[in-house]
């Protein structure tokens, strides 16, 4: 059964989720550590204008006639020179998020692309499309821009309150008191990240419909059950709803508290610097730099505060991808081409999926030249053979042994090069026929495209308007099912591989047509090794080798 999108069974703990996130960042470390110094420049550019806004001020107002001029022309630097730095550290990040958001979707992808055949069934589409989608943009977002960010607004804050201790200890203390730093709690953190794993799980099932409601929209609405299919898509819309809206409640309530205590510390400030100003402790140039590093402060604060949510969305997102990551992953392995296989062996096979045996002590040869056909009735195991003959599964017992010019070989995942495999069903992808009829042809190792078609009896193709520039949608969008199976034979044909595995090439086929492609699929492939699966009796017939599984 697929995997619950809610079940998140990962839990990572805070230094799983640091040493992963550490080994993402290689690559990106010399240009983040750029963008570090960068905004430590800034910080203290933005410090030195606090400093010298106050001499001015009270140069200023000093009955002496003090030269205003480089404080001014300081002031104007540190500002001009931390924009243009802000500018381009805001650039920077921006950038080393995307590029490391796109490579780390190309690892997942990757790994459920190559993740064996036992996960693969695991995982539904929709929920893997989603944590591809958001959860790495999450987790590039922590790692390249939060993560420091949260660290420079934690030295500019230290920084900013050293200076205020400097000026003045007991109104630093005072600001630091009441500032909402119970935000901070382990009872918030642990609120928000279920409230953001509750919201996940859900958008992962909102999308797992979705994705099914427009894959299949022509059959729902076939079928007429447009309206139950709707339903169920309001339905996790409405629980989204209701998720969200706790989430919002929740941060309503902590963003109304952070306000409150924001507002207190300025009027505390300014209440307080008014009081020592009236009483001549401070002068009017520490009263300014008050209310600056007030706001200098208090910035900081809120901002580590909006990090809360990112940082707990990071640890969700990290847990479903690490979980999305897991099992095994087929290696990528050199293609090996045989030099003209003459047999293919089939010894003692056997194969079961999870505790149901499919296969039992299967024997089998494949002769080049004499086609075979195997025959029998739903679920007894054709397809699963197929699939154990493209390495995509693993035997429990036997082997199966490749013979060409140069001898004999146990098969692997390294020889797939070998075959012509045509899986049941409609297998087109989007795009210009020709796209798909060159999709796995190596120069100089491919037979002519017209000659393909014509084999496949796809010759229609040659006749349409735009001919092998025809543009076919999602899953052969435009072509009948009859249409798109020929072209997909004539696809697996293009490669010349020496192994035909042929899974129900007839089954969208008029008589007439499917006798027409029998008899030319078995002329030129004398000199192959040609498997049917098959429930078309009169291609079983033609075949030299009949295998009955029951
Ligand atoms: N991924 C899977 N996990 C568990 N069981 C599976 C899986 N795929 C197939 N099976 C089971 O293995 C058995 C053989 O399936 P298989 O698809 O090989 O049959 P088949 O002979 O090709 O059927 P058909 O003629 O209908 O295509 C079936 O009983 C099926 O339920």
């Amino acid at each position: 059964m697929p995997k619950k999108p809610s079940a998140v069974t990962n839990n990572n703990n805070l230094k799983q989720h640091i040493r992963w996130a550490w080994s993402i960042s290689q690559g990106y470390r010399s240009k983040l550590l750029l963008y570090f110094i960068l905004e430590l420049i800034a910080i203290v550019l933005s410090l030195l204008f606090v400093y010298l806004s106050k001499k001015a001020v009270d140069m200023a107002i000093s009955p002496e006639d003090l030269p205003l001029k480089w404080t001014l022309i300081g002031i104007v630097t540190s500002v001009a020179v931390g924009i243009g730095i802000r500018a381009y550290t805001s650039w920077l990040n921006e950038r080393i998020k995307m590029m490391m958001t796109f490579q780390l979707q190309r690892n997942m992808l990757d790994a459920q692309m190559l993740s064996v055949w036992k996960l693969i069934k695991n995982w539904h589409t929709g929920d893997i499309q989603i944590r591809i989608q958001t959860d790495c943009e999450e987790v590039a977002t922590m790692i390249a821009k939060s993560a420091l960010s949260f660290l420079l607004t934690v030295i500019q804050l230290l920084a900013s309150l050293a200076f205020l201790w400097y000026m003045d200890p007991m109104l630093a203390l005072l600001i630091l008191a009441i500032s909402p730093l119970f935000l901070f709690s382990k009872i918030y953190f642990q609120k928000m990240r279920k409230l953001s794993r509750e919201v996940k799980s859900e958008e992962s099932n909102f999308s797992n419909i979705l994705q099914e409601n427009l894959r299949f929209r022509l059959l729902i609405r076939a079928m007429g059950i447009f309206p139950k299919r709707r339903q169920k898509l309001t339905a996790s819309q409405q629980e989204l709803f209701v998720l969200k809206m706790r989430q919002l409640n929740f941060s309503t309530y902590t963003q109304s508290a952070m306000k409150i205590c924001i507002n207190a510390g300025y009027l505390l400030t300014f209440i307080w610097g008014i009081y020592r100003l009236h009483s001549g402790q401070i002068s009017f140039g520490t009263m300014t730099a008050f209310l600056q590093l007030v706001a200098r402060i208090q910035t900081p604060i809120l901002a580590l505060i909006t990090y809360i949510p990112g940082f707990v969305r990071f640890r969700v997102s990290a847990d479903r991808l690490l979980e999305l990551k897991e099992g095994e992953i087929e290696p990528q392995i050199e293609q090996q081409r045989l030099l003209g296989t003459t047999v293919l062996k089939i010894q003692d096979l056997s194969f079961r999926y999870e505790d149901k045996w499919v296969l039992n002590n299967l024997n089998l040869n494949l002769m080049a030249g004499q086609p075979t056909a195997i025959v029998g009735p739903s679920g007894k195991g054709k397809t699963t053979l197929i699939r154990l003959l493209l390495s995509l599964i693993k035997a429990e017992k036997g082997q199966i042994l490749l013979t060409d010019r140069e001898g004999s070989r146990p098969l692997t995942a390294a020889h797939r090069i070998n075959f012509a495999y045509i899986p049941q069903g409609n297998s087109l992808f989007s795009g210009t026929i020709r796209e798909n009829l060159m999709l796995h042809v190596k120069e100089g190792e491919h037979i002519a495209l017209e000659k393909a078609l014509w084999i496949a009896c796809a010759e229609f193709v040659l006749e349409l308007p735009d001919g092998v520039d025809t543009v076919v949608g999602e899953s052969g969008m435009g072509l009948s099912e009859g249409q798109a199976q020929r072209i997909a034979i004539a696809r697996a044909l293009m490669h010349n591989g020496d192994i035909w595995l042929f899974d129900e090439v007839t089954s969208a086929l008029d008589r007439n047509t499917a006798d027409t492609l029998i008899k030319r699929l078995l002329d030129f492939g004398q000199d192959k090794l040609c498997l049917f699966v098959t429930h078309d009796l009169n291609l079983a017939d033609t075949c030299v080798q009949r295998i009955y599984l029951d």
